[in-house]
């Protein structure tokens, strides 16, 4: 059984032990059909999201943590388990999710400040009152200058910057990264690791992210969930006990370096 998007308050919260969760996942599986016998991408997946907890998904490629982003996102329905969302106020709103992927996916005619307004503009809201409060998210992912820039005249690192502030604009309870500096050099991924930390002690999302590097990971998360190989299953649940706020320092400390070791072995493993 799957529940979403409905949003619960806490008052009609039903599991206790999870008092606190935003988000639970429970006993998730999926199988993708296929001519012969399916293929099993995730096997009795659990666990929970705290409110404003920043999560990091790690796990061999195939292991299904793409999968489970496009199931939490309502894209697609599992085969089998529960995912329930929590409100994290009273008022009984949509729960709201937004995704950004690896590519940045935006709209090629329309310029960047139009393209951070568009979720705005899909709900609705006045072009006067989106593009006011887009400016505002021009100038916190650093773009200002670049309003009126056609998204082929950015780097990657820029395409991406405007994704995500595409995805913060909507004030998401939830945002669902799914390798989002995937595709950049590793330097622009450092500073983009970097900017995106400052954003989220800022605004404070609750955000499930996908990467592949373990020190992204660290700098970033208050967790690390590692999935085994296919059909993916976690195989830790590491809590990130560095002190925040985290600079670029952090990663030379001896604590980064034991948690980087034991999440290694369980990717490995
Ligand atoms: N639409 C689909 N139909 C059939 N099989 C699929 C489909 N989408 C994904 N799979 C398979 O499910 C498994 C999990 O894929 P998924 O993309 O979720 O893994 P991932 O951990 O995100 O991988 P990566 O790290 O390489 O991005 C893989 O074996 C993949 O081939």
């Amino acid at each position: 059984m799957i529940t979403y998007p409905e949003k619960q308050t806490r008052s009609e919260r039903e599991v206790p032990d999870v008092a606190d969760a935003l988000l639970e996942v429970r006993n998730l599986s999926m199988v993708y059909p296929n001519g012969n016998g399916g293929v099993e991408a995730l096997r009795d997946v659990s666990f929970t999201l705290a409110p404003r907890e920043f999560v990091c998904l790690l796990g061999p490629s195939g292991s299904g943590k793409s999968t489970l982003l496009r199931i939490l996102a309502g894209l697609l329905r599992p085969t089998a388990g529960e995912v329930r969302f929590c409100s994290p106020s009273e008022e009984a709103e949509p729960f709201r999710i937004s995704l950004v992927f690896q590519d940045a996916n935006l709209m090629p005619w329309r310029t960047v400040i139009e393209n951070i307004a568009l979720p705005l503009l899909l709900k609705g809201v006045s072009r006067e009152q989106a593009l006011n409060l887009a400016q505002k998210w021009v100038f916190l992912v650093g773009l200002e200058g670049f309003e009126k820039a056609w998204p082929r005249d950015l780097s990657g690192g820029m395409a991406q910057r405007v994704a995500i502030a595409r995805a913060l604009i909507q004030e998401p309870d939830l945002l669902l990264l799914d390798e989002p500096f995937g595709a950049l050099d590793a330097l622009t991924r450092e500073k983009m690791a970097a900017e995106l930390l400052r954003l989220w002690q800022q605004q404070r999302t609750t955000v499930l992210m996908v990467t592949h590097s373990i020190s992204e990971a660290l700098l970033l998360s208050d967790r690390v969930l590692v999935f085994s190989a296919r059909p993916g299953r976690v195989v830790l649940d590491q809590p990130v006990n560095l002190p925040r706020p985290r600079e670029e320092g952090v990663r030379y400390t001896p604590t980064f370096g034991e948690l980087a070791r034991t999440i290694r072995q369980a990717i490995g493993e």
